[in-house]
């Protein structure tokens, strides 16, 4: 494949140690060696290699950097073709120049996740690998980095693969019996399609099973605290964070906007959303608050409703429980270190059979509780072990569930003893829905769109 050289810095921009500009392609080596100068001539060292010297500009001989540089020979690389990275000194001013007389000797500037769009195109690594490196970039939790690491191992694509292939053997044999249909009688090849078929569908509902837990795990469970003001609520949230990020006063209506912060609570990873307490209000800033309240409420996959324990259960709790009827939520019962006020029969009628967990965040109480009930509601205890492979991104459950109805509606034309040419048709439109997960079948355009949600450099 005809690629050209791209040019990148694959360090984050601001202060730092050090800063790394990455260079993959044919003219990588010959690029370097004009800037280079050391006790080598970077040409004839062996690859995998990395070497001490200065950076000058090739016309003046004028001296830019101190760096190391490494030589890392197609084909053993992460792109597969040849790649120079230089190590610089950290900083903005340093990394900046050196990628400008990078460019300026014939490299140009990469596409974000451009290098890891060369390691797919190159044939290293396929999309579900490539997604999982980007994942990983992301995670945010132990367990999510896990999940990215098993899917940049390409566990999934070899799931899919196997997938694929017994699809596509059960054409192959529906198509030698069109050939010759001497071969098997017609009822018989279909028999065989219908159990061939019916095998791969039982693989993807297994994978399907583990999406709902994957895609918390790498995206996050959005959570809404929610409740009356003066409850509790930001206490709550900086109780999880475990920081003061939002403010607590004891004044009714403190907290004014959304505020978000990513917790890892036992493994779970939460976009933890701590809005402002909702009533009716005249006050201007805080109707919009209560707006955007309702809004993150009405967004959010758990709901936390704090209530307050020192007061009687007002209309307005009620009006919240009628709220998040539809939603995953876990009831916390707090100031519980104050007088008991509210009916606690009324209470747990209202809650249900969801969790109630009791609290004083003032005395720092019941908050292991409530991590043990947000970890349990998503994570029963034995599903989650290292050999599950999740299914975590979005794109590829709805691949996984594309294929499965098709193959429903092969097996449903199987039934109908539709002609077995037609029934093959809906195989093998499985068959590419796989395809795109792994990238086989995937369009460039879908492609390019993918990568370019990649970091610069990467
Ligand atoms: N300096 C540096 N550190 C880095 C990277 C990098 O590109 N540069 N990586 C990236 O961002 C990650 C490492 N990932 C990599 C993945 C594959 C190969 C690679 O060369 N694979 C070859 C041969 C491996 C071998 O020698 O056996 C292959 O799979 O064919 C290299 C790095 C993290 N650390
Ligand atoms: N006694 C007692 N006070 C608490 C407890 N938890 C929070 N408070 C106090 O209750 C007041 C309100 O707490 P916040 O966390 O600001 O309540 P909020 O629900 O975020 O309030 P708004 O943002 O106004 O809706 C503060 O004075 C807290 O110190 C508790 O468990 N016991
Ligand atoms: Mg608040």
């Amino acid at each position: 494949m005809e690629l050209d050289t791209i040019a990148a810095i694959s360090t984050p921009p601001g202060e730092g140690a050090i800063a790394i500009i990455r260079i993959s392609g044919d003219d990588s080596v010959a690029i370097a060696e004009r800037m280079y100068r050391g006790n080598q001539n970077l040409r004839d060292v062996d690859s995998h290699t990395i070497h001490y010297g200065h950076l000058v500009q090739p016309a003046t001989n004028e001296t830019v950097e101190e760096v190391m540089v490494t030589v890392l020979r197609a084909p053993k690389t992460f792109t597969r073709d040849d790649i120079i990275e230089i190590n610089v000194h950290g900083g903005v001013v340093s990394a900046d120049r050196v990628l400008q007389l990078v460019l300026t000797e014939g490299a140009r500037l990469a596409e974000p996740g451009e290098f890891t769009k060369r390691a797919f195109l190159n044939g290293r690594i396929d999309l579900s690998q490539a997604e999982g490196v980007m994942d990983m970039i992301r995670a945010k939790t132990d367990r999510a980095m896990n999940v990215a690491m098993k899917q940049v191992e390409g566990r999934l694509a070899r799931q899919i693969k196997t997938l694929r292939s017994e699809l596509l053997e059960a054409i192959a044999h529906v198509e030698v019996n069109i050939d010759y249909p001497e071969y098997d009688a017609e009822s018989v090849t279909l028999k065989r399609l219908e159990k061939q078929i019916t095998a791969v569908q039982t693989e993807i509902d297994q994978l399907l099973a583990t999406a709902h837990q994957g895609k918390i795990l790498r995206e996050g469970l959005a959570t809404a605290i929610i409740g009356r003001p003066n409850v509790g609520k930001s206490s709550l949230m900086n109780a999880l964070v475990q920081d003061n990020r939002a403010i607590v006063t004891e004044i009714p209506g403190t907290t004014r906007d959304v505020l978000e912060e990513y917790v890892n609570v036992k493994g779970v990873p939460l976009r933890l959303i701590d809005t402002a307490g909702i009533r009716e209000t005249e006050d201007v800033v805080e109707k919009i608050g209560v707006e955007r309240s309702r809004q993150a409420l009405s967004d959010a996959e758990l709901i936390v409703l704090v209530l307050n324990a020192n007061e009687t259960l007002t209309e307005e709790d009620k009006a919240l429980f009628a709220t998040i009827e539809d939603f995953n939520a876990i009831v916390v019962l707090n100031k519980t270190d104050l007088k008991k006020e509210i009916d606690e029969s009324e209470a747990r009628d209202l809650v249900g059979d969801r969790p109630l967990v009791t609290t004083s965040l003032l005395k720092e109480e019941g908050i292991e509780d409530l991590e043990a009930a947000i970890s349990h509601l998503f994570f029963d205890e034995g599903v989650e072990g290292t050999e599950i492979n999740y299914v975590s991104n979005t794109r590829h459950i709805a691949l996984l569930n594309q294929a499965k109805a098709t193959i429903n509606e092969a097996l449903d034309a199987a039934q109908a003893d539709m002609p077995v040419d037609m029934v093959q048709i809906d195989v093998k439109r499985a068959w590419e829905h796989l395809g795109e997960i792994v990238g086989e079948t995937a369009p460039d355009q879908l492609i390019d769109q993918l990568f370019s949600q990649f970091c610069l450099g990467k």
